[in-house]
């Protein structure tokens, strides 16, 4: 059998490197950047108050206390995107806003609540330091320096930087166009009436949420039933909307293993069995007059979230100009025995704890109770998986694994 790392190199090899594309900034929120972006004008752009007050000459107020406040003529209001704020000289002082521009003469902003509020004249009741609450040009980012550096994501705090600097569009590596197809005679839409030997289709909605989650915009098709041209003909429809295709099911020994069928008859697909559990079979290719990238992955439920997560993610991060590695790894205690078929690699639902006991103790992982493919219901709640070698069978408790760490929930 073909190995997990063997699969994960194939996987990707079918990625090219994605194309930098100018989007609208809001279009460009959670897409990875693709240039370097230097700011054409500092950060203030201008001297400016960083509060409500006065704009005075420091040294005017050295005198000032409670019992013998300094008394100042107003000279005028300077509101914020004031273009041509009044000048303030020894002796005068301006009312000024948060964000206004200081006053030319003027070297420090008193705060209102120092002061008895006056329009004409202002009582101050006591000393300012050269400085106080102004906001000097250039002090958040100088004139060409760089902001943002290409490959990482866009988003709020990235998507402010941007705006800031005047930017209405920007560079990126868009959010992959992946489309969901899951197959299956016997599937259900969720929300209508079962008939015999029927089951809710479930996957799709897994699958796309998983790709959503790791960035991604998503078409879910649903599924299709086991009609090979009816299968084939989905496919290639939906070829237009997709940087890459993700299906389940139908990839098996069965005898309407259509996905399998139809894609081998094509020649563009391979299909692998991979020494791995849950997931064993497997294919991947490319289709249709663009080559379209295309994974299939196993029908059932929790075969095909495995994979996902093992084999898929690492393409989604090429697709998405990120470094395709695989989710991050971290050692833990078992809190209970596992078992695994000797020859495939186990991926075992589990629950992961960093501190169990307080910071201390080493973090430890509790398997799933439930472990086969189609008992998904572990899936809900699990934050890792437990990785048990291909030439291991069991493990003991207290025996300490390698775990996945599963993506965290966007
Ligand atoms: N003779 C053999 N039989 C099977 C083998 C094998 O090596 N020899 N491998 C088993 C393994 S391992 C897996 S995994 C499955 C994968 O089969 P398929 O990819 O062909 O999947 P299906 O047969 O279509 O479905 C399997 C299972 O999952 C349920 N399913 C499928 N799609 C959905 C969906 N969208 N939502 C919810 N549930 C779904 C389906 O009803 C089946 O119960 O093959 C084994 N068999
Ligand atoms: O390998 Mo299958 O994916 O066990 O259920």
């Amino acid at each position: 059998m073909k190995s997990v790392e063997q699969h994960v190199a194939d996987v990707l090899a079918l990625i090219a490197d994605p194309q930098p594309t100018e989007l609208d900034l809001l279009r460009a929120h959670g897409s990875v950047l693709a240039e370097t972006v230097t700011s054409p004008v500092s950060l203030p752009g201008f001297d400016n108050s960083a509060m409500d007050g006065y704009a005075v000459c420091a040294a005017d107020l050295e005198p000032a206390t409670a019992d013998s406040p300094v008394r100042l003529p107003v000279v005028g209001d300077i509101p914020a995107g004031d273009p041509s704020p009044a000048a303030v000289r020894p002796g005068l002082c301006a009312r000024i806003m948060t964000g206004a521009p200081m006053p030319s003469g003027a070297d420090a902003v008193v705060p209102v609540e120092w002061t008895d509020g006056g329009v004409a004249t202002v009582a101050v009741d006591r000393p300012v330091r050269v400085g106080n609450a102004v906001r000097p040009a250039g002090g958040d980012v100088v004139e060409g320096a760089v902001v943002l550096r290409p490959g990482g994501r866009i988003g709020a705090g990235e998507m402010g930087v941007l705006a800031a600097v005047g930017r209405r569009s920007v560079s990126v590596y868009p959010r992959p166009r992946v489309v969901v197809l899951s197959t299956g005679e016997e599937l259900v839409e969720p929300g209508r009436p079962l008939g015999p030997g029927q089951i809710w289709e479930s996957n799709s909605f897994m699958i796309a949420a998983a790709a959503r989650d790791a960035g991604c915009e998503v078409h879910r098709h649903g599924f299709v039933g086991d009609d090979p041209r009816t299968v084939l003909d989905t496919l290639e429809g939906l070829l237009v909307r997709a940087d890459i295709v993700i299906t389940t099911g139908g990839v098996s020994m069965g005898a309407y293993d259509v996905v399998k069928e139809v894609l081998t008859r094509e020649g563009t697909v391979e299909f692998t069995q991979v020494a791995m559990q849950p997931g064993k079979p497997q294919g991947f290719g490319a289709i249709g007059p663009d080559r379209t990238p295309i994974v299939t992955l196993p029908g059932n439920p929790v075969s095909a979230f495995v994979s996902f997560q093992i084999f898929v993610l690492p393409a989604l991060r090429r697709l998405r100009g990120l470094d395709p590695r695989g989710l991050p790894t971290a050692r833990a205690v078992l809190t209970a025995p596992v078992t695994s078929p000797k020859g495939r690699r186990s991926y075992l639902r589990g629950v992961l704890e960093e501190s169990p006991h307080g910071r201390e103790a080493a973090p430890t992982v509790s398997p799933a109770l439930r472990q086969d493919s189609h008992q998904l219901s572990a899936l809900a709640g699990a934050n890792a998986l437990i990785v048990v070698p291909e030439e291991t069978t069991e493990l003991a408790a207290g025996g300490t694994v390698d775990v996945v760490r599963l993506p965290d929930p966007a």
